[in-house]
């Protein structure tokens, strides 16, 4: 559903992204971990296209990242959640539902907005959202639009412990509905519990790919050894 080959990004001398190839077929669930600065925001970004790769090729369903086909597919919830200043919380339901064509919409935004708890908020605009209300605005408008894809980029990041719980709750929602998913993140328990596989980036490398359960298989092996344990590993400097 998604193959990035040879991607590399780079911001003037520097290679945030060296090289990387990678595949999440379809209804996989995949965590992509590491410290900051390793190249997690870059690598979503230029999937998405919201950043100009270097060079290299990303298909989503066999498309090419950059064509209407390809963007119809997925949705994208960034690190830095951008709301409208001039729209409610209702009217950014009603323009994502309209931008999609889609008819039906109302049940769904409302489900959606009282999950996130901003229900009651359907009418205050953007501009007076707190973070973590823009946050929950971006992703019910991601989620809007049942996209087969979701690109996640730090979701967790701002949301308040019963958003997070909501939203583990819907990645496993999503999951169960074959929904295939990439999930930046530094919280290796935010994934843990629904990723088939994780990825490990380290500057701008991918340093470790595998299923949670050979990577458990790895830790076990190490007497006391957590998952975290195995991510500082593997992202230690020399
Ligand atoms: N606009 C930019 N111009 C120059 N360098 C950049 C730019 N954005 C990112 N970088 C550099 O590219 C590298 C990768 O950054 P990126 O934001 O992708 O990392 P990340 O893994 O998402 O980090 P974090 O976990 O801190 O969000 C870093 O060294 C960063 O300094």
């Amino acid at each position: 559903m998604l193959s990035v080959t040879n991607l590399v990004k780079t911001y003037g001398k520097q290679n945030a992204v060296n090289d990387i190839s990678f595949e999440l077929q379809g209804g996989e669930v995949v965590g992509l971990l590491g410290p900051n600065g390793a190249g997690k925001s870059t690598t979503m970004k230029c999937i998405v296209g919201l950043l100009r790769k270097t060079s290299g090729e990303i298909l989503i369903g066999g498309e090419d990242h950059l064509s209407v086909e390809a963007k119809r597919l997925f949705s994208y919830i960034p690190e830095t959640p951008y709301v409208y200043d001039l729209l409610t919380v209702q009217e950014h339901m009603q323009f994502i539902a309209q931008a999609y064509g889609i008819k039906e919409w109302k049940d769904k935004a409302r489900e959606l907005l009282e999950n996130y708890e901003l229900d009651d908020k359907a009418d205050k605009l953007g501009r007076d959202l707190s973070k973590g209300m823009r946050q929950k605005v971006s992703i019910c408008c991601a989620l809007l639009t049942d996209p087969k894809v979701l690109f996640f980029d730090e979701p967790m990041i701002g949301l308040d412990p019963k958003a997070i719980k909501n939203t583990k709750r819907i990645f496993r929602e999503l999951k169960e509905a074959g929904k295939t998913i990439l999930v930046s993140t530094h919280l290796i328990d935010s994934v843990e519990s629904i990723a088939d596989r994780i990825m490990i980036l380290k500057d701008g490398n991918i340093v470790g790919n595998d299923t949670i359960a050979n990577l458990k298989i790895q830790v076990a092996q190490e007497e006391g050894g957590t998952l975290e344990d195995l991510f500082l590993e593997l992202t230690k400097d020399e």
